[in-house]
């Protein structure tokens, strides 16, 4: 159980008024990153850089592109590990990366969110993983965080699908900050929020962010590309890095000054910090400012000669506590330990909660979905009106196997429809999971128990249109029994797609992977080529791996056991069976006849059907390290 929050114990939550901030301090100091390069010597990608912020106080990370902004945010939100000596404090209290990510919200580049929830669902479902909150509390705080952030117009509107627009770019970043910011963080990390939008849209989702933060008192630190000046004012302090070092700390208003006194001041139609950045880009400098421009090199050394008040060098081995007692109120431990957020959920609360809004997504998601069951009923009909009325001479006994083949591999085969919606599912999960909202157990656990419903829809709607049309085996039994070991069979192949789409999560490829794997199943199934005589090594290895062979086996045996077919060719005066037969006196083969010959004549219902349960479980905790391997 974890908590998050940046308020006070006792607090009531969110009841759409004013929250005092809650005065903590948070410091990095002497934060250095290095990786291997070429020749075994180690490139210094951060290079002892420290930085203070305040509940309520936004800072800005700008500097030159591979100046090291994203890797500085990385190790604050420890996402990479340090060198030594590095500090990060609350409060003057040393932070580890557990407390960090039960504080701290880290909001990516890009959206990842489900297309067919409202804005105001996308934002509740966020919330909602805190479980000591009511509806009415959820909603409440809902409300206020959209409006904090100029969502309230479009609420109700749909986010948007490849199929059906819906917000704009800007409402889109705007909603992922909701997301971020609902659930009471008190440390917020933007990875460049406002890549992409127009100076308009950046100047509304920053100025958004500092109202929310402002009167929450969070603590927000943003990487930046190139402000428009209305956006570069809603930051309070700023952070000029240039090859991985400090080149400015201070306030934002403090930079056009201390450019200024260095020499070199901001021309009118330019801003402080693009001014600046046409020192620190030194791919640049020369052709913007003259041949004779300083370089970041120079910047460096003007701001450390200026500076009075830059944190110890980086043998430096005290408390950061020096830093902040003279400007933080100091919390309590109970007030850092506790907020009004409250726990965390259980593992049956995210399940649950996971499982709604998992239930909600496929109900609207023609792509997840709303194909597939198109696609399930088109092939029901397909085969209800081509193999329609087989009859039980034996010259259908082949057209019946192929039914059964068919069946299974093609209805296997389409559960690809389900990689669009996976992956999207996926990415949401990566930032959710990535912000300690729940863990990678609940989510499969919903996924799983949300699928099993639509799959049987998908598998019912299928197995009625196609199965009486047909003439498969006559009784309710064998109906049931069709419908029951279909829908194990598409189970297995659902859980086997997500693992695919999971490890590899570009559509296309996935897709091409999916297709190559079934098509694999199928070879070594026992239909094309009986088990008997595939070579050894498939048929002592993969052929008992394969769900299709299993599926295939239940639907031949439920079909053809107990059914006597005609044999209707007559040689010389005797019967010519298709078959085997062992009654031929009465020029009949039995269905026992044709599954011996076939060698699946002696297969357990029970048996096999729980080794394709087996399968789907092998999958699904395949998916389980899947996800964790392949973690953003
Ligand atoms: N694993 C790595 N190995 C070697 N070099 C790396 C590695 N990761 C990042 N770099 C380099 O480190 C530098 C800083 O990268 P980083 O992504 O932090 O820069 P940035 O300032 O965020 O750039 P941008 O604004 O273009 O996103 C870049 O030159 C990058 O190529």
């Amino acid at each position: 159980m974890s908590l998050r929050s940046s308020l006070a114990p006792g607090e009531k939550p969110a009841h759409g008024h004013e929250v005092n901030p809650s005065g903590s301090t948070l410091s990095f100091l002497h934060l250095s990153y290095q990786v291997e390069s070429k020749g075994g010597k180690g490139k210094l990608l951060v290079d002892d850089v420290s930085a203070t912020v305040k509940a309520g106080e936004l800072l800005a990370i700008m500097g030159p592109s591979g100046a090291g902004k994203s890797t500085l945010l990385d190790l604050m939100a420890f996402r990479k590990t340090p060198l030594d000596g590095a500090l990060v404090n609350l409060n003057g209290e040393p932070l580890n990366a557990t407390r960090m990510q039960q504080m701290s919200t880290f909001v990516e580049q890009e959206d990842a969110l489900l297309g067919v929830l409202t804005v105001r669902e996308s934002v509740a479902y966020a919330l909602r993983f805190l479980p000591l909150l009511s509806r009415r509390e959820v909603a409440a705080r809902v409300n206020r965080v959209l409006t904090a952030l100029g969502l309230q117009s479009c609420a109700d509107q749909r986010i948007g699908t490849p199929i059906s627009r819906g917000i704009s770019g800007g409402q889109k970043r705007r909603v992922t900050c909701a997301c971020a910011m609902v659930s009471f963080p008190r440390i917020l990390l933007l990875d460049e929020v406002t890549s992409g939008l127009d100076s308009t849209s950046a100047r509304e989702v920053m100025s958004a962010i500092r109202t929310l933060a402002v009167s929450e008192g969070m603590i927000v630190i943003a990487t930046i590309h190139q402000p428009a000046l209305e956006t570069l004012a809603q930051f309070t302090d700023i952070l000029l890095l240039a090859e991985g070092r400090t080149c400015f700390s201070g306030k934002v208003g403090a930079l056009a000054g201390f450019l200024e006194r260095w020499g070199h001041p901001v021309g009118r139609f330019t801003t402080p910090s693009d001014h600046a950045m046409n020192f620190l880009n030194n791919d640049f400098a020369a052709s913007a400012t003259g041949h004779d421009a300083p370089d970041a090199r120079a910047f460096r050394e003007y701001y450390l000669s200026t500076n009075p008040s830059l944190p110890a060098p980086s043998n430096y081995t005290g408390s950061s506590a020096d830093i902040t007692k003279d400007t933080a109120r100091v919390e309590t431990r109970a007030e850092t330990e506790y907020g009004r957020a409250g726990t965390l959920g259980t593992l049956f609360w995210n399940t649950m909660v996971l499982a709604e809004r998992t239930a909600v997504n496929y109900s609207r998601n023609l792509l997840a979905y709303g194909v597939r069951a198109g696609m399930y009923a088109g092939m029901g009909l397909m085969l209800a009106t081509i193999w329609i009325r087989l009859g039980t001479d034996d010259s259908t006994i082949n057209d019946r196997l192929s039914v059964h083949f068919f069946s299974v591999a093609f209805l296997a085969f389409m559960s690809v429809a389900g990689i669009p919606g996976f992956l999207e599912e996926r990415s949401v999960y990566y930032r959710e999971t990535n912000n300690g909202l729940y863990t990678t157990l609940p989510f499969i656990l919903a996924n799983t128990l949300i699928n099993m419903p639509f799959l049987f829809l998908c598998t019912v709607l299928f197995t009625l249109i196609s199965y009486w049309a047909i003439g498969l085996h006559p009784g309710a039994d064998a109906f049931f029994r069709f419908l029951g070991f279909l829908y194990l069979a598409i189970l297995a192949a659902e859980s086997q797609m997500v693992v695919i789409a999971a490890l590899m999560p570009i559509f296309v490829a996935a897709l091409a992977i999916g297709a190559f794997v079934n098509g694999f199943w199928m070879s070594v199934g026992g239909y094309f080529i009986k088990a008997r005589s595939l070579p050894r090594f498939w048929f002592y290895s993969f052929h008992y791996m394969d769900y299709q062979r299993y599926a295939f086996e239940l639907l031949t045996n439920s079909d053809l056991r107990g059914l006597t077919f005609k044999c209707v060719t007559v040689v010389n005066g005797t019967c010519a069976c298709a078959y085997p037969s062992s009654t031929p006196e009465t020029c009949t083969v039995s269905g026992a006849d044709i599954l011996n010959y076939l060698d699946v004549g002696s297969i357990s219902y029970d048996k096999w059907a729980a080794i394709l349960v087996a399968i789907t479980v092998i999958y699904r905790i395949a998916l389980y390290f899947a996800l964790k391997v392949r973690s953003k």
